[in-house]
C-alpha cells in the first residue's frame, strides 16, 4: 500500500492544479499528494508500522486472570461481566484488569507512535497528525462547529446523567455514588462507559410494560450471526439498495473462530476490486450486536454504491457519514413497531426512547472527547508525563466520571480503548451520532412518515433507499457539503432533529430529575467512591 502510495503521490506532486479547469481531476490529484506515512523514511516507515503492529497484537491477546487462573479476553467475557454483572467489586476486577493488561503495556510504544505519526504529518505539510486528521473534513471551522453542537446536546446528556446517576445511587449506596458528583465509571454498562444501555434494567422508566430488549427473544427463536447479517441485508433491499455479492457471504468472518487469535473488533473491508467486500465481526447473539451488525453492513453498503468511482473517491463524503449509514438503518429497525415485525419485544415510548437515549446520547460526549485528547496529544498540549491526568480531566469534563480507584502515570487508560492502539480516529463518531439523526428525519419524510420521529421505520421505502442510495454513489468525489445538502437540503450539521426525537423523552427526564431535587452535573467533582480491595 505504502509503495503503490509513494508512486502515485510522486506522480501527483508533480503539477501544480492551479489553472486545472476539472475539478474532479484536481480533486483526486489533492488526494494523491497526501502520502501519509509513506512519506517517512524506509527505516522510519518500518518502526512506525511495527508500532502499530505491536499495539493492535497487544490489544488483541490482552486478558484478564483470576486467582483460580481462568483468563477472560474482552470478547465476549469482559463485555459481558460489564453488561450484566451488578457486582461493584466484580466490575471493578473487569475494568481495573482490562487497563492493567491493555492499556498499560503500551503507554511506551505510543509514546514513539506519536512522534513518527508527527512527522509523517509534518512531511505532508500538516502542523500535526491530528491537523490531518481535521482536514479530511475540508471544514476551516470544524472545531468550532464541533464544540457548537455539543454546547446544543450538552443539557441533554445533563439530564441523562442525572436520571442514571440516582438510579446508580439506589443500587450501589451513598459510599458508591454521589447524587451531587461524579459517577464511577466502571458503573455504566460498559468498558469504557460509552454506551450505557447494558444497565437499561436499573434505570427503565416503567418496569411493568413489555421490555425494550430484544435480546432475549433474539435466543429464544434461536437466531445465529448469520441470521442476523441476512435482516440486516433484508432491510437494505427493501429500500432497493444492494444485496451482499456472493463473495461477502463466502468470504467475511461473522463469528469469533476457536483456532485462532484474532482482532475482534469489528470492522468492514473494501478490497478495492470491485468484487470482494467483508466484514469481520466476533458476532454475538444480542439486541446490541445486531445493531452492530446494521453498522458494519452500512459500511459495505457505501463500498459497493461507490466501486465504480476512480479509487480515488472510494471513501465516506467525511469519516462521519461513513460511520452514519448502517446507523441510520438501526434507529429504524431498533423501533417496536420494527422489532415486533420480525418477531421480537416491543415497548412503551418513554422506555423505547430512553433506551436509545443510553446509547446515543450517553455516547456524545465520549465521542467528542476521544479526539480531544488525542489533538491535544498530538500537538504538544498533553505531553506523556500527563497522558493519563488529562485523559480523565477530560472524562470528569465532558462524561461526568471518575476512576473508581487512584489512577497514575503508570496507567494509560486511553490506551485500553481500541481505536487508541488502532490509530483510529473518533471524532466521526461524534459527526455520525449528529447527522445520522438528520439524514433519519429526512428519509422519514421521503418515506412520507407521520407522527413523532422516533416512531419511523423507513424499511420498504424506496425513495429513502434513492436519496441514500445517490449520496453514497458519490463517494468522496464532491465536498461533503453538497451530500448534506442532496438529502436534507441544507449544507450544515444540525443538532435539531437529534433534539426533537428525544424531545418527549427530554420533556419526562427534566419533570422526574425536578421531582427528585437531582442536581444536573456534577459540582462535587472532587469526591471519590470509598474504595475497599
Ligand atoms: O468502532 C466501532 C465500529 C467499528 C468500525 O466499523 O467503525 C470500524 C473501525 C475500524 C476497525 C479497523 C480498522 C479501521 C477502522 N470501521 C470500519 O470497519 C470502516 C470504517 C470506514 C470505512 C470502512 C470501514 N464503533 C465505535 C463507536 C460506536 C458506533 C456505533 C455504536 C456504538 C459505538 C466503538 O465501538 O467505539
Ligand atoms: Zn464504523
Amino acid at each position: 500500500m505504502s509503495a503503490h502510495t509513494l508512486d502515485y503521490g510522486k506522480k501527483a506532486r508533480q503539477f501544480d492544479t492551479t489553472d486545472f479547469q476539472d475539478a474532479q481531476v484536481k480533486r483526486i490529484i489533492k488526494k494523491l499528494s497526501d502520502i501519509e506515512r509513506a512519506a517517512l523514511s524506509s527505516q522510519e516507515l518500518e518502526e512506525y508500522n511495527n508500532l502499530l503492529s505491536n499495539m493492535e497484537t497487544k490489544y488483541s491477546v490482552a486478558e484478564v486472570c483470576r486467582a483460580n487462573k481462568t483468563c477472560h479476553p474482552l470478547d465476549p467475557d469482559l463485555q459481558a461481566i460489564m453488561a450484566e454483572s451488578r457486582d461493584y467489586d466484580e466490575l471493578l476486577f473487569a475494568w481495573k484488569g482490562w487497563r492493567d493488561a491493555a492499556g498499560k503495556v503500551i503507554r511506551q510504544d505510543y509514546k514513539r507512535y506519536v512522534e513518527l505519526a508527527n512527522k509523517a504529518a509534518t512531511l505532508n505539510g500538516h502542523s500535526d497528525n491530528g491537523a490531518f486528521w481535521r482536514s479530511l473534513y475540508e471544514t476551516p471551522t470544524f472545531e468550532q462547529d464541533l464544540e457548537a453542537l455539543w454546547k446544543e446536546l450538552e443539557p441533554l446528556y445533563h439530564n441523562v446523567h442525572a436520571y442514571v446517576r440516582r438510579a446508580l445511587y439506589k443500587k450501589y449506596g451513598a459510599e458508591r455514588v454521589n447524587l451531587k458528583g461524579p459517577i464511577p465509571a466502571h458503573l455504566l454498562g460498559n468498558m469504557w462507559a460509552q454506551t450505557w444501555s447494558g444497565i437499561m434494567d436499573l434505570v427503565i422508566p416503567f418496569p411493568g410494560a413489555t421490555q425494550v430488549d430484544a435480546t432475549p427473544a433474539m435466543v429464544a427463536q434461536k437466531w445465529d450471526a448469520h441470521r442476523m447479517f441476512k435482516e440486516s441485508e433484508k432491510f437494505f433491499t427493501s429500500l432497493g439498495l444492494m444485496e451482499m455479492p456472493p463473495e461477502f457471504w463466502a468470504k467475511s468472518m461473522l463469528e469469533k473462530p476457536s483456532d485462532r487469535k484474532v482482532v475482534c473488533h469489528a470492522s468492514a473491508w473494501d478490497f478495492y476490486n470491485r468484487k470482494d467486500f467483508r466484514i469481520k465481526q466476533c458476532t454475538v447473539i444480542t439486541m446490541d450486536d445486531l445493531i452492530t451488525v446494521h453498522h458494519e453492513m452500512g459500511h459495505v453498503q457505501y463500498f459497493l454504491q461507490y466501486k465504480d468511482q476512480p479509487v480515488s473517491f472510494r471513501d465516506g463524503a467525511n469519516p462521519g457519514f461513513h460511520e452514519a449509514i448502517g446507523d441510520v438503518l438501526a434507529l429504524s429497525v431498533s423501533t417496536p413497531k420494527h422489532l415486533q415485525s420480525i418477531g421480537l419485544n416491543l415497548s412503551c415510548d418513554i422506555n423505547f426512547l430512553m433506551s436509545m437515549a443510553l446509547d446515543k446520547i450517553a455516547f456524545l460526549p465520549f465521542g467528542y472527547l476521544m479526539d480531544q485528547w488525542r489533538w491535544k496529544v498530538f500537538d504538544g498540549r498533553i505531553p506523556p508525563t500527563e497522558y493519563n491526568k488529562e485523559w480523565w480531566n477530560l472524562r470528569m469534563k465532558y462524561q461526568g466520571l471518575c476512576p473508581p480507584v487512584v489512577r497514575t502515570e503508570e496507567d494509560f487508560d486511553p490506551g485500553a480503548k481500541f481505536h487508541i492502539p488502532a490509530n483510529v480516529p473518533y471524532v466521526r463518531y461524534f459527526v455520525s451520532f449528529v447527522i445520522q439523526f438528520q439524514f433519519h428525519k429526512a428519509l422519514c419524510e421521503a418515506a412520507r412518515h407521520t407522527g413523532p420521529l422516533h416512531t419511523c421505520d423507513i424499511y420498504q421505502s424506496k425513495e429513502a433507499g434513492k436519496l441514500l442510495g445517490d449520496v453514497m454513489k458519490l463517494g468522496f468525489s464532491k465536498p461533503w457539503p453538497e451530500a448534506m445538502a442532496m438529502i436534507t437540503n441544507q449544507t450544515k450539521m444540525s443538532a435539531l432533529p437529534l433534539m426533537e426525537y428525544f424531545q418527549p423523552l427530554i420533556t419526562w427526564l427534566e419533570k422526574e430529575n425536578a421531582k427528585n431535587g437531582d442536581v444536573l452535573g456534577w459540582p462535587e467533582y472532587d469526591w471519590k467512591p470509598f474504595v475497599t480491595s
